[in-house]
């Protein structure tokens, strides 16, 4: 569905995403995330042609450039701030970019936003400005949509609503590639991580793969822990802190006996943790951060 490939984008010459590729499969729900300023809003101006790159970019075998758009005829996309014309009632934002006029009823039902539809969009709130962006994204039934941070602003049940709607429009095959900031959020609907941190993609795996390895870590605790960790950086093993606790790999935990074992540092203890979905992602980062320390 939707192809990245080798992307490099430049914003005043610097060099802001280095070499990203990844791939979007249709009925796919992929959840962009990261630090600030890691690059996720670039990524995806970049994948609507609004930004100078290099690599390839396609959509359906369709290729995107900077100048050509034709591929994006059949996206959606929600960026930064919804594009909203404040005069207009927010029925007369969606005629703007509405094909079918059943599919733009059926949309502003199901968002909930009958109530006020017929009402000039500027007497709007942040979430009800957020919603007719998102309702622009979704109509014409979009073979790819992209939304970058869309609960922003919106209440517990209006979540729960485009939660709702997001797994329902990719269970009839429409691609998702989503930011947000909410990891909890993203995890209740995403079906692959992809985690980008300085402009580069560190992870891009189904959220099942991503959660099995996550368990595969281990809680250590010995009597002497300054030494230890002074001893794991000589050694280049890759650790993070948790509360009282070093969390080391699994794979790494019969090295680790060894190396406490020569120094005669005694173990405490050495137990399989399950970190969470965010216990994750910031050991991820910790240890990204040591890599390009290190180099
Ligand atoms: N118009 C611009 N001019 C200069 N630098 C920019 C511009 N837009 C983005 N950048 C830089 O590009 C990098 C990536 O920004 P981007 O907005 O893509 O990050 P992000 O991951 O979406 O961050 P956040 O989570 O804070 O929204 C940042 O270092 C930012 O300073």
């Amino acid at each position: 569905m939707l192809k990245v490939s080798h992307i490099n984008t430049f914003i005043n010459r610097k060099k802001i995403i280095k070499d990203v590729s990844f791939q979007v499969n249709s009925g796919s729900i992929v959840g962009l995330i990261g630090p600030n300023g890691a690059g996720k809003t670039t990524i995806m101006k970049t994948i609507l042609g609004l930004t100078k790159f290099t690599g390839n970019i396609s959509v359906e075998d369709k290729t995107v450039t900077e100048n050509n758009h034709a591929a994006l005829t059949r996206v959606g996309a929600l960026i930064e701030h919804p594009a909203i014309y404040p005069f207009l009632t927010g029925l007369e934002n969606l005629k703007l970019y509405s094909l079918d006029e059943a599919d733009m009823n059926n949309i502003v039902s199901m968002l909930k936003m009958d109530a006020y539809i017929n009402t000039k969009s500027k007497g709007y709130s942040m979430g009800m400005k957020q919603k007719l962006g998102i309702a622009i994204a979704l109509l014409n039934k979009p073979q790819l949509v992209i939304l970058d941070e869309p609960m922003n602003g919106l209440d517990i049940e209006a979540t729960i609503l485009i939660r709702k709607i997001i797994k329902q429009y990719a269970a009839q095959g429409s691609a998702f590639l989503i930011s947000s900031h909410v990891l909890g959020e993203l995890q209740k609907v995403m079906t692959n991580v992809l985690l980008i941190t300085e402009g580069k993609i560190i992870v891009d795996e189904p959220i099942d793969e991503f959660n099995r390895v996550s368990r595969q870590q281990y809680h250590l605790l010995t009597e002497d822990m300054p030494t230890t960790e002074k001893l794991f950086a000589e050694n280049q093993i890759p650790v993070t802190k948790s509360d009282d606790y070093l969390v080391i790999p699994r794979k790494l935990s019969d090295q680790v006996q060894e190396l406490l074992y020569s120094h005669h540092i005694r173990l405490v203890e050495l137990s399989p943790q399950g970190l969470n979905f965010e216990q994750t992602v910031v050991s991820l980062l910790q240890q990204q951060r040591r890599q390009s320390h290190e180099k």
